[in-house]
């Protein structure tokens, strides 16, 4: 399948200060993308880059299809009722379809009676991510989704997105700082630092790709790729990408998603993007 979103050497300054430099990265088709690294790092920046809300100093950007876009602060209308909210999206958008709307708001028990002011932050999120949804992208964009709900209503919003991507082509990028709520759901692993690209990749291939290896410090890291260590008294732990080294006094085990990505984000000068052996693209 061809790349939903195709970001290359994108650059991004506010004033002098560049937010993104040297971005390059292809998303495929029909993938749920998890965007993630350290505030300031560049998500919200690359996700408007993404969607045209801004234009980039360098670089380009090639979306498949139509994008839709929700923002940080999920902005809806406090007074509306969740029916005026539709009527709103129905005006502003060629591509609505009632239908999508109206069945998933049905399925999710939200009564379009319902004032935006008085639901809760989970069902704002799914009023807000069901307009995007009515647009009928094919690349759905969510910055931080999940921001300031609880673990059950940051659950339901994820399977939700999760049921939309079998029903149809949709391809999703979206943000977020918890990566445990992540793991289940997404299928692309994007990790961006500093303004910089980190990781770009199949969360399988790259979690098969790499290794966790604990040992005795002076164990020798000959012959693989240390992304990053941290010493914990005599006890070195190591990431590292490719196969394991010949010193048989490690122990090698896979590591988890948070693990790999922690990694990278403490090591800012490694980097996982394809090309690089052992990791694919
Ligand atoms: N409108 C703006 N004017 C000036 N600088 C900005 C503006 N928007 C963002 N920046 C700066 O650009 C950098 C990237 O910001 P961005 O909001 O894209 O990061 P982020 O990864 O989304 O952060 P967070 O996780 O905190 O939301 C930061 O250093 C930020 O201060």
């Amino acid at each position: 399948m061809s790349a939903a979103l195709e970001v290359t050497g994108l650059g991004v300054r506010y004033g002098r200060t560049w937010a993104l430099r040297d971005c390059s990265l292809a998303v495929p088709g029909g993938r749920v993308a998890a965007l993630v690294g350290p505030n300031g790092a560049g998500k919200t920046t690359l996700m408007h880059a993404a969607v045209g809300l801004l234009r980039p100093a360098r670089g380009s950007v090639r979306l498949a299809g139509a994008a839709a876009f929700v923002a940080q602060d999920k902005p809806l209308y406090e007074g509306f009722t969740v029916a005026e909210m539709l009527g709103f999206g129905r005006r502003m958008n060629a591509r609505w379809d009632e239908a999508i709307a109206t069945d998933r708001l049905e399925g999710l028990g939200i009564a379009l009676g319902r004032k935006v002011g008085g639901l809760s932050g989970g069902q704002r999120a799914q009023v807000a991510v069901t307009l995007a949804l009515a647009c009928r992208p094919d690349l759905l964009v969510l910055d931080e989704p999940l921001a300031n709900l609880d673990p059950l209503a940051r659950h339901d919003v994820m399977r939700s997105i999760m049921a939309e991507v079998a029903g149809r082509e949709l391809s999703v990028l979206l943000s977020s700082h918890v990566v445990s709520d992540l793991e289940e759901t997404c299928d692309w692993l994007v990790v961006l630092n500093g303004g910089r690209l980190q990781v770009s990749g199949d969360i399988e291939e790259l979690l098969e790709g790499h290794l966790v290896l604990t040992g005795p410090d002076g164990a020798s890291a000959a012959g693989t790729h240390v992304v990053g260590a941290n010493r914990t008294g005599r006890q070195v732990s190591m990431l590292v990408r490719g196969a394991p080294p010949a010193d048989p006094r490690w122990r090698a085990r896979r590591p988890g998603l948070e693990e790999l990505v922690m990694g990278y984000l403490r090591s800012p000068e490694s980097a996982a993007l394809p090309g690089l052996t052992g990791v694919g693209a």
